[in-house]
């Protein structure tokens, strides 16, 4: 018999075929209380787990006593309790490598739209404002040449810092919990301390997964601390960074622009403040969201939970732990 699993979001048609060849799949809409509630049968026989969004706590393990292993969509497992999934020997498998190339050119489109002022000049010309040549009241500020400081040196930091030093000839300055000797060769970067990055760096970039120690690391504390030119970019998750204290930095004009693609709470609610800024470009967590890197994520999702309930994982895993 094949084993069950629940499926809670919707997967291109093949990945979905590969997916019923090797399981009984229950989809549903959503990882919510209400549709465990609504499933608790399927959940009750649910050996699997795959999708993007939820929580996935002690309060849904309880009502998936025969869960093995849980696949998300995302690189980030933030949504996860590690911890109670360790404890019921849980298998978690995510999608990283595959969104980092994509994840690092949205980081650097965000830098560029808000250090030269894309959004706001071409909204300008959309709604006829252009009326005559533009002056120093809307010239930008460069990128090229300028000091990056990475927070968060894994993957997509990396990738970023890649684009920025060769494409743009950039510094690169970093903070992470050690150095990386590799890093520094070959982009020519600098490791220092969580303040002297924030002192230095005209672009702040935040590529960080979102735990405990890492939960409003950016507050007014460490916004004071950024040049009143700096601008502040963050797509590593929203609550790395305390919203209403970016807010009142960006309204009083002690840093100069954010460009933001992860939010406190998502979807931004149409009355967060930072949407009556002008000097705020706001994307919709779309890091990852190209045709081909959200495929590729929902592929290696697929192929991760087909290997995590035969017993073959070979990569991927967030836990290896419970594998032995
Ligand atoms: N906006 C979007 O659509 C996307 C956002 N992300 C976010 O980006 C994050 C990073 O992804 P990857 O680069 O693939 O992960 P990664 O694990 O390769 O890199 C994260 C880096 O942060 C460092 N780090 C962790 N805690 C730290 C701390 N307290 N202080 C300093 N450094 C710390 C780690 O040592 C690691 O080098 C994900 O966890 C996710 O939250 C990822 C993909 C898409
Ligand atoms: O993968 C992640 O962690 C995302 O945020 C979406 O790609």
């Amino acid at each position: 018999m094949k084993p069950a699993i629940i499926l809670y979001k919707t997967l291109p048609d093949d990945l979905r075929q590969r997916l019923d060849e090797h399981f009984s799949v229950t989809e549903i809409n959503g990882l919510t209380p209400e549709n465990v509630e609504k499933y608790a049968d399927a959940f009750q026989q649910a050996e699997g787990l795959l999708g993007t969004g939820g929580k996935v706590d002690a309060t849904l393990l309880a009502a998936a006593p025969k869960l093995r292993a849980a696949s998300t969509v995302s690189v980030g497992y933030d949504n996860f309790d590690v911890e109670a999934l360790n404890q019921r020997g849980v298998v978690l498998m995510h999608t990283p490598t595959v969104l980092t190339e994509t994840v690092a050119d949205t980081m650097m489109a965000l830098v560029l739209a808000s250090a030269r002022r894309v959004v706001e000049l071409a909204e300008l010309v959309k709604a006829g404002g252009w009326t005559g040549s533009i002056g120093p009241d809307l010239f930008a500020t460069d990128v090229h040449h300028k000091k990056m400081g990475i927070l968060g040196m894994g993957r997509i930091g990396m990738a970023l810092a890649q684009r920025a030093h060769f494409g743009f000839g950039m510094d690169i300055l970093y903070h992470a919990r050690k150095p990386h000797p590799e890093v520094d060769s070959r982009y020519n970067a600098r490791y220092t301390d969580l303040e002297a990055l924030l002192r230095e760096s005209d672009f702040v970039c935040i590529s960080l997964p979102l735990t405990e120690q890492t939960h409003h690391l950016i507050g007014r504390e460490q916004l004071t601390m950024m040049k009143k030119s700096a601008i502040l970019i963050n797509a590593g998750r929203g609550p790395v960074v305390d919203e209403p204290a970016l807010i009142e930095a960006l309204k009083q004009g002690e840093i100069y622009a954010a460009g933001l693609d992860v939010f406190e709470k998502e979807p931004l609610p149409a009355s967060s403040g930072l949407l009556a800024l002008p000097n705020v470009v706001a994307l919709p967590h779309v890091g990852s969201a190209t045709h081909e890197t959200r495929y590729g994520m929902a592929r290696d999702a697929v192929d991760n939970l087909i290997a995590a309930l035969s017993g073959k994982v070979e990569k991927n895993c967030v836990n290896p732990q419970v594998l032995k």
